[in-house]
């Protein structure tokens, strides 16, 4: 992506703030160029201090010049700030509308995809690079406009005086901007890549780290999680010394060239003075040593707007690979699900396009049903729940609930039409009532109150400062797992969805909670079409059918007295559970 294409790109997404960045930079400018002003002055108080010395009486246009310096400066900074002010409004408005429509797309992509990329990286990626846009709109830019004018100005000026000591000022100007040429190029973009790269990996490392701080300390793992975290440290920091030393040159021999137009001046003023010396060549020579370090500022300033132009560049290519995700396909014909029956016709899956996860699945789960899918480790159960939500849509084959392919229920109907309850449900900082109203936004606090009683939540409520009014999270206010999960099912009775996905609901529920959250449970799937993700088998023993997922295929399927008849997989499952709880009972008594 070129420099110019990411700017008219930032100018699109401004819409008609677009004219502001402009007349920022309009602005920025001609405060350069009015900053220039009170030097004309200043040559004319030196000028006049030299002509009438010692005689400084005769001096009588000293206090004009001296104000009208002033004055230019002051309308100089005026400008300035007017042009901020534009810059600021627009760069705000192109920053909210980046965030905006990074935001709006991520809504429309598969859920699962947004799963996979971390909700965490999807956020630093938005806020991060929008906020780089903002900082580079709101002060880099008109600054660039202005570094950029100054010079122009000042050329003219320098030739004005006397030309010869122009050109002598000119020449390390020159030189500085050819070295600061070969620091700017592609290799060095690339470079700054890595380095944002090597950052990123370095702070992600560090969150892992932190973490998984709870876990390596239980199982003593100090020193290998930390060498990850450390090896990510060390490429960074190999990384920028290669860098550094890179431009460790050129930078010196630019910083050199760039501040020493001094140097330049005196060598050629004493080349030029040979034959002797006028009052007003010496005035201008120290008028030009006076001036001349503007340029180094402004040339400086163009340097490091190639090195923000360049993390802009960056930025704006992050967010441009989310906003090139594919968004899940809306349909133009939407159909309604006549009821809460799903069905997988010939289903298959893959994440990553090779290896497939799911293979041909089929299954059909009438309206009403309770099904249960088992299975080792790793063999698609999880997938095969999230398809019928469309996290994912599968390569080919058809998921569909109530008669309907779920790509032809709009979006909407179809979260109103599923519902989970993971193993480890989130609850927000909010009042419990607020938690579950998230299941109902227009629920009445009448309907939330009978979906907590309903979800045997009357003890955790009745334990509670404020009742149902306690804020989550808040000082000495924690849930327990199970407690947790409760009010979470309270939230999913309140949506009502006619087909409930149970993730592993009950593995972490203590055994104190356990009978609660399965009354609730209980409660909660009545009526409704229920696909549970077991791996406790005495869960699955009075559920409809079962169906034994292994290697992206429905191994078996039927009811526990069929599977367990048939002496296959599930009866082996069956006999190892037994026997863990046996063990189990057996450690307990002794
Ligand atoms: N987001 C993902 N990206 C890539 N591969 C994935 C993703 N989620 C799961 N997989 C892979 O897909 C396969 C099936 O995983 P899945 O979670 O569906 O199995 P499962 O039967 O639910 O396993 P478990 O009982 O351990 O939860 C596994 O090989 C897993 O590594």
């Amino acid at each position: 992506m070129k420099k110019q294409s990411n700017l008219s790109r930032l100018l699109q997404i401004a819409g008609n703030h677009k004219y502001l960045t402009r007349a920022s930079w309009v602005l920025s400018a001609v405060s350069a160029l009015i900053a220039l002003v009170p030097y004309y002055y200043i040559w004319l108080v030196m000028k006049e201090v030299l002509e009438t010395a010692p005689a400084f009486s005769r001096a009588r246009n000293l206090p004009h010049n001296g104000w009208m310096a002033v004055l230019f400066a002051v309308i100089a900074v005026l400008v300035y700030i007017a042009g901020l002010m534009c810059s600021h409004l627009g760069a705000f408005r192109i920053a909210t509308n980046l965030r905006i429509q990074a935001m709006e797309h991520i809504v429309k992509l598969p859920l699962g995809l947004a799963e996979r990329i971390g909700s965490g990286k999807l956020r630093k990626i938005v806020n991060e690079s929008s906020a780089a846009t903002e900082t580079y709109l709101a002060h880099q830019l008109p600054d660039r406009a202005g570094a950029i004018a100054t010079p122009c100005g000042l050329l003219v000026l320098l030739f004005v005086f006397d030309w010869r000591l122009g050109l002598l000022s000119l020449a390390p100007v020159l030189l500085g901007f050819l070295i600061m040429m070969t620091m700017t190029g592609s290799r060095m973009q690339q470079k700054m890549k890595e380095y944002q790269n090597a950052l990123d990996d370095m702070s992600n490392e560090a969150v892992e780290y932190v973490r998984g701080i709870p876990v390596v300390k239980t199982f003593g793992q100090t020193i290998f999680s930390f060498k990850k975290f450390k090896g990510s440290i060390d490429r960074y920091k190999t990384w920028v010394i290669a860098y550094t030393k890179e431009l460790r040159t050129p930078m010196m021999l630019y910083t050199a060239a760039i501040n020493g137009v001094f140097a330049f001046l005196i060598a050629g003023g004493l080349l030029l003075t040979q034959k002797g010396v006028t009052p007003e060549f010496l005035l201008n020579l120290i008028f030009y040593i006076i001036i001349t370090p503007i340029i180094s500022v402004a040339l400086t300033k163009i340097m490091f707007q190639s090195e923000n132009a360049m993390i802009v560049d960056d930025a704006l290519q992050r967010i441009g690979s989310v906003l090139n995700l594919d968004p899940l396909k809306e349909t133009d014909h939407p159909q309604h699900p006549e009821n809460g029956s799903v069905e997988l016709q010939n289903v298959s899956f893959s994440y990553d396009g090779e290896k497939d996860v799911l293979k041909g699945v089929s299954l059909s789960i009438p309206a009403g049903r309770t099904v249960a899918l088992v299975g080792p480790s790793g063999g698609g159960k999880t997938t095969l729940a999230n398809l019928i939500s469309r996290f994912f849509d599968p390569q080919s084959g058809v998921v569909k609930i109530g008669g309907v392919d779920v790509r032809s229920i709009p979006k909407e109907e179809l979260m109103d039409t599923v519902a989970f309850v993971f193993q480890n449900s989130r609850l927000i900082k909010a009042s419990i009532l607020e938690n579950v109203r998230m299941g109902k936004p227009d629920a009445t606090r009448e309907e939330i109150l009978a979906a907590l009683q309903n979800a045997q939540c009357d003890d955790i409520i009745e334990k509670l400062p404020n009742g149902v009014d306690t804020v989550i999270g808040t000082k000495g206010v924690y849930l327990s797992g199970g407690e947790q999960q409760r009010i979470a099912i309270a939230r999913v009775m309140l949506k009502n969805a006619p087909v409930l996905i149970l993730d592993e609901a009950t593995a972490f529920a203590d055994p104190d909670n356990e009978t609660r959250v399965q009354a609730a449970l209980s409660n909660l799937s009545r009526g409704k079409t229920v696909i549970m993700i077991a791996h406790r088998l005495s869960t699955v023993v009075g559920v409809d059918k079962i169906y034994v997922v292994k290697d992206g295929q429905i191994a078996e399927s039927g009811s526990s007295r069929e599977l367990l008849a048939q002496g296959g997989l599930f009866s082996r499952m069956w006999q190892n559970y037994q026997t863990s709880v046996r063990w189990k009972v057996a450690k307990e008594v002794q």
